[in-house]
């Protein structure tokens, strides 16, 4: 059962367990967010990410544990998701109260360089095109937590280098907080507080990020952090 943030952390976690059938997936995680940072969830394939960001997100009736989470907050999946039926404006503005849903969601474009797309349809975008919608989508509710599973994943390498710089952007503007589950080591350093590692149903490891912003590749202790990060996956630099 989910309740709602009071203090100085916006996402809590305890005790979050998932199995399916015999498997135990989740297995009493426990994890903090705190208000406007950012967490990347880094971990093997299968070891849960998806399944414990779904949980956070409420898509999971059959997860158990305690959440806290704002009751403003995004998703933003590997793929779009956007209804194929629908126009770019009309797929942001959709289910959007309060005024002018159509006027906002034309902002939270503009926001993420599409101003002039909002009559086109979803089959019409490129795949990097309508990922920023999909970060529109999330935005337009000014949330004040993003859930991003793999957003970038499936986008070529530079599409990639630009929804990075995108994501931080909007984050400076807009202070959100974001956990984000990705697989690119050197995404989570650039973009990260901090990561956790998710192993064995729980968190197995916690690392501050505490490199300068704006991030570069070639900062001092980049390097050492990802090799260090790249190690704890599995994947040791030769
Ligand atoms: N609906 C489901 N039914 C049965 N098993 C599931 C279901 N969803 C996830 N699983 C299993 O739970 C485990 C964790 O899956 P999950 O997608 O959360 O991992 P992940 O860390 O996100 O993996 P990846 O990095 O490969 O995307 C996997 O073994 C997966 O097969």
């Amino acid at each position: 059962m989910a309740t709602r943030p009071t203090g100085d952390l916006i996402v809590e976690v305890t005790g979050l367990r998932r199995a399916f059938g015999d498997t135990t997936v989740l297995d009493g995680a426990d994890l903090t967010v705190r208000r406007g940072e950012v967490v990347a969830l880094l971990g093997g394939s299968g070891s849960g990410k998806s399944t414990l960001l779904r949980a956070l997100a409420g898509l999971d009736a059959d997860a158990t544990g305690h959440i806290t989470v704002p009751a403003h907050y995004g998703v933003v999946f590997q793929e779009h998701r956007l209804l194929p039926w629908k126009r770019v404006a009309d797929n942001v503005a959709l289910g959007l109260t309060g005024a002018d849903p159509r006027g906002r969601a034309l902002a939270a474009l503009t926001e993420v360089g599409l101003g002039d797309r909002g009559g086109a349809w979803p089959a019409e975008l490129s795949g990097g095109q309508a990922q920023r919608v999909a970060v529109a989508r999330a935005l337009v509710r000014e949330p004040e937590l993003l859930l991003l599973d793999e957003p970038f994943g499936a986008l070529d390498a530079l599409t990639r280098l630009r929804m990075q710089r995108l994501l931080v952007r909007l984050r400076e503007r807009h202070g959100f907080a974001a956990l984000l589950v990705t697989h690119d080591v050197d995404e989570a350093l650039l973009l990260a507080d901090r990561a956790l590692v998710l192993e064995g149903g729980r968190i197995a490891e916690e690392i501050p990020i505490g490199l300068p912003k704006p991030r570069h590749q070639d900062d001092p202790g980049f390097g050492g952090l990802r090799r260090h990060l790249l190690d704890r996956l599995g994947v040791p630099v030769v």
